[in-house]
């Protein structure tokens, strides 16, 4: 271990997952309170700091405040979310139509990160076989805001329920950009203590258990590791 980078402290440990555990997307709980340049800085050099393949930092960060750009997107939003509605039937559809599902306009600040598949040239290192690594990658800088921003008081929602293509016009994307998460930001009022899908009725977290295997798919995991989980 370097001697300039000590090992993290109890506490240090301690901050790590609960940020971890306390992050949320949000959807309903922005204030209008404005981010300031240097808090989103810090945001953004969290995001910047996200492993990538070949060290290929695909990403770009799209600062939207404008109010028109925005109410663009949530009429795409809306047009969408409707769509998806229709996917269900019943009591889950009413269900579905009372979940709020964007904080677009109600959030200060909309940030879209992109991911520029051209990025580095056409010889990625480590992308050779799965192209999709440069996606994964943008996803990790996604996560790293994402619990940076919760560090700092800042909810963030993403909102996914979009067509690609509109919302790489409204945004004037070239075509070698994929625009990989759109995102609301801002001070919240609070912070769910769990998913607000959960909160809501819709799905619940699944047992850690049922999810690990030993081996290979659907084979139990053997001994202490069983009865650690
Ligand atoms: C790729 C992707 C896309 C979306 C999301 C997440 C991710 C990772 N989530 C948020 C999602 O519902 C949420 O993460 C889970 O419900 C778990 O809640 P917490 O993030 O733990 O609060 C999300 N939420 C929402 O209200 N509208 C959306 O369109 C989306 N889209």
């Amino acid at each position: 271990m370097s001697t300039s980078n000590p090992p993290f402290s109890d506490a240090e440990r301690r901050g790590l997952y609960r940020a971890i555990y306390e992050r949320r997307d949000v959807r309903s709980q922005f204030l209008p309170d404005p981010i300031p340049p240097e808090v989103l800085t810090r945001l953004l050099e969290a995001a910047h700091h996200a492993p990538s393949v070949g060290f290929m930092q695909p990403w770009d960060f799209i600062v939207i405040e404008s109010r028109d750009v925005r109410e663009t997107v949530l009429a795409m939003f809306e047009q969408e979310n409707q769509k998806a509605a229709e996917r269900f039937e019943g009591e889950r559809k009413e269900h579905y139509r009372s979940l709020k599902l964007q904080g677009i306009m109600e959030s200060p600040l909309n940030l879209c990160i992109t991911c520029d598949r051209s990025r580095g040239g056409p010889h990625v290192l480590g992308r050779n076989s799965i192209v999709e690594t440069d996606l994964f990658s943008t996803c990790l800088a996604v996560q790293n805001l994402w619990l940076a921003a919760r560090v700092e008081g800042i909810g963030v929602g993403w909102v996914s329920i979009l067509d690609q293509e509109q919302l790489s016009t409204a945004l004037n994307l070239p075509e070698h950009v994929y625009p990989l998460a759109y995102l609301c930001l801002g001070y919240v009022s609070e912070f769910l203590d769990q998913p607000e899908l959960e909160a809501k009725g819709w799905r619940s977290r699944l047992p850690l258990s049922e999810l690990v295997h030993g081996d290979k798919w659907g084979q139990p995991l053997a001994g202490p590791w069983f009865d650690a989980l």
